[in-house]
């Protein structure tokens, strides 16, 4: 496959070089400094998919200039998603695809599924309280983490105590707590807790370096071009 790489920082090189291991070709990188060349310059004819991984404040311009250059988009910078939904509609608006997720890891999707699976069940059993802990490396911009909210998305839906989440300790029992952590080069560990009066209950997920978030990103561009729609995780990987 010809893939379009938008940045090329510490994702985007891991992605480079996990690509030319599965026999892709990268047609061209996207960069504010380590490239000249704009997302206009590609169609097509010249890319098969594209890959993002920028920032927050440029996440959104970027999807949508691919979506307008009618190229498929995997998209995997976090701390935008108050765009999401005009994502969504400029994806359909246009025919186009774009595949989203939080982290591409496939352990870290693993753990989202037993996650909400855990929160219903501590639920129903009651006497729990729950927060979700992350730690990453000193250089993340966004905080709390993607992963961590989507890992709070998962537990409000499915433990009805908690009703809204805050990146702090809880001030009340239906805040779920999201405790941020920021050290040395923690590539990313989540952890959430589970704890009553007589124990605790732990899932966690530690990545050792980024070649799984690299891995899952590209198994999401081998599979989406073709699709047309937002997809995520759960159908790439059917959980
Ligand atoms: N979904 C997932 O599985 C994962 C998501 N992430 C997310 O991916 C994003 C990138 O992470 P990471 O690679 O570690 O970050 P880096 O800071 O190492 O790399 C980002 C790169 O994007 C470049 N850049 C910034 N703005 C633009 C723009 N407008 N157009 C093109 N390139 C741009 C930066 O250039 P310069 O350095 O010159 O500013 C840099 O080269 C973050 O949002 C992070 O949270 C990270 C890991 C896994
Ligand atoms: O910025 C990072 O490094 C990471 N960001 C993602 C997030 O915000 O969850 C995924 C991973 O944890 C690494």
């Amino acid at each position: 496959m010809k893939i379009l790489l938008i940045g090329y920082g510490k994702m985007g090189q891991t992605i480079a070089a996990l690509a030319a291991q599965r026999g892709h070709e990268i047609a061209g990188i996207v960069d504010l400094h380590a490239s000249q060349l704009n997302i206009t310059d590609f169609t097509p004819a010249t890319v098969d998919v594209a890959i993002e991984f920028t920032h927050p404040d440029s996440a959104f311009a970027n999807v949508a200039a691919c979506l307008r250059q009618g190229l498929p988009v995997v998209c995997g910078s976090t701390g935008w998603l108050h765009h999401f939904d005009e994502a969504q509609e400029l994806t359909q608006e246009l025919g186009g695809s774009l595949f989203y997720a939080s982290n591409y890891s496939v352990g870290v999707n693993l753990f989202f599924h037993f996650n909400e699976y855990i929160a219903a069940k501590m639920s129903q059993f009651g006497g729990y309280d729950v927060a979700v802990r992350e730690i990453h490396h000193t250089q993340k911009i966004d905080q709390p983490s993607g992963t961590a909210l989507t890992a709070a998305e998962g537990i409000l839906r499915h433990f009805p105590a908690k009703t809204t989440w805050r990146n702090a300790p809880a001030e009340t029992p239906a805040e779920l707590a999201i405790i941020s952590e920021r050290a040395g080069e923690v590539v990313g560990t989540h952890i959430v807790a589970y704890t009553s009066a007589v124990d605790t209950l732990e899932i966690k997920h530690e990545a050792h370096s980024r070649e799984g978030f690299a891995l899952g990103a590209l198994l999401a561009a081998e599979w989406l071009p073709g699709r047309q729609g937002v997809f995520g995780m759960k159908e790439l990987l059917g959980l």
